[in-house]
Order: structure tokens, then sequence, then C-alpha cells
């Protein structure tokens, strides 16, 4: 979105400048230290109330106001999302007992590694968004959309049965614990069907009926990654951070922050502005199809996670795309004057090709290495 963008690779160590991952290669903007500018200087925060009230008037009003955010910062506070407190509560219990009480033989079980489709556990430092650190200082569990595991009832949301080929699930999981599958599960069970409102309610923000985009949504491409980020030691360098700076690769994101501070969004001054927890709120944000099919007048803003607070942070995104075999176009009221209609993309080969690249170590990436891009399919990920 930046004009400041550029592909070519930075001086290492140029505190000045942020690297970032958008797209498939990496980029960098300058950053912007006076600290009061910005076409956004704080997040706002949408009351969601209305979301399932029965009058159309009140639910294009908030509508009207989803538009504004991601116009403006692509970020915004949801309140009043109707999530019971309780969930939010046991989440972090759940990740906390997992991240802290296993032991790391147990998790490592589970390395992403060891599943074709990247799901699992990610150790401490094993993702790098940002080469001219040690890693990213944060370990991570990753669960997504799956046709076989029964939680997910692909039967019941499609009314087909899973595609023969498809044998083996596409999570993985320790076989001591559980609890923490069931953890997870129950937090998917709530954040879903709330997510899949906000579905309706972007496009009620475009003017559209409201069920318009339903159809792309039938078996999506989800991603729940819980999070935990131990604190950054007071000397670390300049450029340490829990998560490198990235836009989102999903339509939009919901993240559950528990109590501790660091997340920081990049405005379009190159000014970081704190998105710290606020109370029962979620963070949500615009995600790189979104900004694609709205021919980027909804922004995939820029983001990052540096812990300085001393103390343990933990948070959950809930990432929400569409099926990996809808093709989805511009928007027609997103299209400038005169401008031609890009062609679709299809979400399940923008994916891959999104995915491989950003894990160049993982096996399926090293087995689908010598395939030209062109023939590489969300199919990769559902192999043994
Ligand atoms: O931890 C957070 O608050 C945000 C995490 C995030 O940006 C991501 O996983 O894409
Ligand atoms: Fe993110």
């Amino acid at each position: 979105m930046s004009t400041t963008s550029k592909t070519e690779t930075v001086p290492a160590n140029d505190e000045d400048v942020v690297y970032f991952h958008s797209g498939s290669t990496a980029t960098y903007r300058k950053i912007n230290k006076n600290t009061a500018t910005g076409n956004f200087t704080s997040i706002p925060t949408i009351d969601l109330s209305a979301l399932t009230s029965p009058d159309h008037s009140a639910r294009k009003a908030l509508a009207q106001e989803i538009y504004t955010a991601c116009t403006t910062s692509g970020f915004f506070y949801a309140s009043n999302h109707g999530i019971p407190e309780a969930e939010q509560t046991a989440i972090f219990d759940t990740m906390k007992r997992f991240f802290l009480e296993v032991d790391l033989q147990t998790k490592m079980e589970a390395h992403a590694h060891r599943n074709a489709a990247m799901r699992g556990y990610e150790p401490m430092l094993e993702t790098q968004l940002d080469p001219r650190t040690k890693g990213d200082v944060k370990e991570a569990y990753s669960i997504g959309d799956c046709v076989i595991e029964p939680e997910q009832d692909y039967v019941g949301q499609t009314g087909r049965s899973p595609p023969a080929h498809i044998t083996h699930p596409q999570n993985i999981w320790p076989s001591s614990t559980p609890w923490f599958r069931e953890g997870m599960y129950r937090y998917y069970a709530a954040v879903y069907p709330l997510a899949m409102k906000l579905v309706r309610l972007f496009a009620l923000a475009f003017g559209l009926q409201e069920d318009t985009f339903d159809k792309d949504f039938r078996f999506p491409i989800w991603g729940l990654r819980a999070l935990h980020y131990p604190p950054l030691p007071a000397d670390c360098e300049a450029n340490a951070n829990g998560l490198g700076a990235h836009a989102d690769f999903s339509w939009f994101t919901m993240v559950l922050q528990d109590t501790v501070a660091g997340l920081e969004v990049l405005n379009r001054d190159g000014v970081w502005i704190e998105a710290p927890p606020k109370a029962g709120t979620f963070v949500v944000n615009v995600g790189q199809y979104l900004e694609r099919q709205t021919n980027g007048k909804f922004v995939a803003t820029v983001h990052r996670v540096r812990n300085k607070t001393g103390e343990r942070r933990f948070s959950i995104p809930f990432f929400l795309s569409q099926d990996p075999d809808a093709n989805i176009e511009v928007l027609e009221s997103c299209l400038e004057p005169g401008q031609e209609k890009p062609p679709p993309i299809n979400v399940g080969d923008l994916y891959i090709r999104r995915l491989l690249p950003a894990r160049k170590k993982h096996p399926t990436s090293i087995k689908y290495r010598d395939v030209p891009e062109e023939n590489w399919s969300y199919d990769f990920l559902y192999a043994k």
C-alpha cells in the first residue's frame, strides 16, 4: 500500500527501517520516530452489540463504522461481541497449562515439521520474520481447517463426505494432552460463529446483501494460533521482537489478547501505534485477501509484537479466509473509475503460494521445491 515500500535488501541492523512480510517476499519501509503523526494514531473501538440486531438500520450503522476503521487503520477493537468471559478465561488457562507445564519433548511430538499442513508446535526462535534478528521470541501452536477431525463436522457443514483422497488429519496433537485439543476446539466453537457473523457485516459494509459472501465460506480456510511470548530481555537488540512485522495472510483476523501488551501497528506514515489489550475485546484486522478483494480500499496493515513488559504475554489470533476452491473477484464498488476488473484469484492457489516460500525449511516446501509454482496446489497440505 505504501509508496515507500521497496523490495531490495536492507542493510543489516538499520533501525530506521522495518522489514515486513506482505506477499511472498520481504519488503521494507522507513520508520518515523515522530509518534504523533500519521493517518491514524490510535485504534478505534467498535461496539458490536448491534451485530445480530433485528433492526437493519442498526446493523447498517455498525457496518459503516467497520468500513471507516478498515479503510483507515485496518484495525479495530471489537467490544460486546457476545463471547462469554468464561470462554476467554478458559482458552488462556488451557494455553498457559500447555506452554508452561508441558515438557518440550511432548510438545515436539507435535512439531509443525511432522505435519504436512504445517500445523502444530513451533518452538522458540523457530520462525524469523525479520532476517536481522535471531528469530521470533515466541512459541506457538497452530491448528486449522481439517476435513477429518470430528470437531469440525465436515459432513454437517457441507452436506458432503470428505474428498476420498484426503485420509489423514491436517492437524497434529501430542498424544498425552487430550485436554489441550479439547480446550482449543472449545474456543474454536465460540469464535467461529462470531467470525461468520462478521463476514456478513463486511458484506453490508460494501452495501451488499448480507449473505453475499456466504457461498465462499462453506468450509473455509481458518487458523487458530496459540502464542506465548516471553518478555524480551532489557538488553535485547533494537530489532528483536516476539513476532516480526507482517500483514496477515487471511481475509480477516480476530486476536484475543491476555492482559500483557506488545502488539504494535504501523500507520501509513511509518509510526508504530500500540494496540494494548482492552479487557473483553478482540483486535480485528484486515488481511491480504480482503485487501485484494477491495482493491486496496481495506488495508492489510503491517503489525508486529514486541513484549517489553517483563511479563509473559499470551494471545490467540483466529485467521479466517475463504474456501480453498473459492475464486474471489475485486468488488465492483471498489474499482477506480475506468479501471478494468483484475482477474479473479483462487483462494487455495494464493494460499499455497504464500505458505511455501514463508516456510522454506518445512518438509512440504522441500518436497515440492522443484515443482513450478503454477502447479502448486492447496492439496499439498492434505498429504500424509
Ligand atoms: O500476538 C498478537 O497479538 C498478534 C499475532 C499476530 O499478528 C499473528 O499471529 O499474525
Ligand atoms: Fe498478524
